[in-house]
């Protein structure tokens, strides 16, 4: 078990996106430490989801995008030409707003990853999609259903599975795109107290609408505006003490 070290896992500098011409995200810079869970919050298209998938290279998949400034997983900058993307979405795994799961049985969407992989041991397989279950908190749910398809299970027990197919393949970071959002309550508080279970075996970074979700589960919040990132800290002190007026007046909901 890794605890919470205070080290950083990734460190952004000056980056700006551009969609077309449109700039998206204006200079952000931030590092995020390991084994913490990062919220970040703020208006509708300020560029949250963006700044997201730039530490993935998800944004590499979405035509025009022009990318400055650097991105460093671990040390390392992932906009290098060496970089490999496969690798790296490896490392740092997603998970989306909609639960995703494949049109295969809960079993093989777990496994899916491992497959792609290369690897070949069943007995090895079957031990990782049972770990990776349990870590996800759906095992309870789905262990009589492993070899049904995981599109008849509850939105949030799909979303768990999700998590679980991040998880098999042992993600560094697991970045998590309002993944509540299209849940119950009951649902969702489920997943938060997944996610804090976990914090000490990866770091998550989370956006979300919820700001009593960002309070509740978050170690920092960053809170950004029209693709600036206004103020960034710990949670606590971003909620009761913001520094900076935009902040004050979006987390008492004077707007957004
Ligand atoms: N694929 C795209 N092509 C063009 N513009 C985009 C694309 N994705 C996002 N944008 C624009 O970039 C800006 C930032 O969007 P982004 O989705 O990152 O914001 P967000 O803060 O995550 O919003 P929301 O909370 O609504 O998901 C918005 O103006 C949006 O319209």
């Amino acid at each position: 078990m890794r605890l919470s070290t205070n080290e950083t896992i990734i460190e952004s500098n000056d980056i700006h996106l551009y969609y077309g011409k449109k700039e998206a995200l204006k200079g952000i810079s931030m590092e995020i430490q390991r084994n913490e869970i990062t919220a970040m919050i703020g208006p509708s298209g300020c560029g949250k989801s963006t700044f997201l998938r730039t530490i993935n290279r998800m944004n590499d998949l979405i035509p025009n995008v022009t990318i400055t400034g650097q991105v460093k997983f671990q040390g390392e900058d992932i906009y290098s030409p060496n970089m490999d993307t496969v690798e790296l979405r490896k490392k740092v795994g997603m998970v989306f707003q909609q639960p995703n799961p494949f049109p295969f049985s809960v079993f093989d969407n777990v496994a899916y990853g491992l497959r792609i992989a290369g690897m070949k041991d069943k007995k090895k397989i079957e031990t990782i999609v049972v770990e990776s279950l349990k870590k996800a908190a759906v095992w309870e749910d789905v262990k009589d259903k492993l070899h049904d398809s995981a599109l008849a299970l509850s939105g949030g027990q799909q979303q768990r599975v999700c998590i679980a197919r991040v998880l098999a393949v042992e993600p560094e970071i697991i970045l998590l795109d309002e993944p509540t959002s299209a849940l119950d309550p009951v649902s969702s508080g489920k997943i938060e107290n997944m996610l804090l279970s976990l914090k000490d075996q990866y770091t998550m970074i989370m956006v979300t609408h919820n700001m009593q979700q960002a309070s509740r589960i978050s170690d920092k919040t960053a809170f950004f505006l029209e693709g600036h990132l206004i103020e960034y800290g710990e949670t606590r002190q971003i909620f009761t003490n913001p520094q900076k007026k935009e902040t004050d007046d979006y987390i008492s909901g004077r707007f957004g």
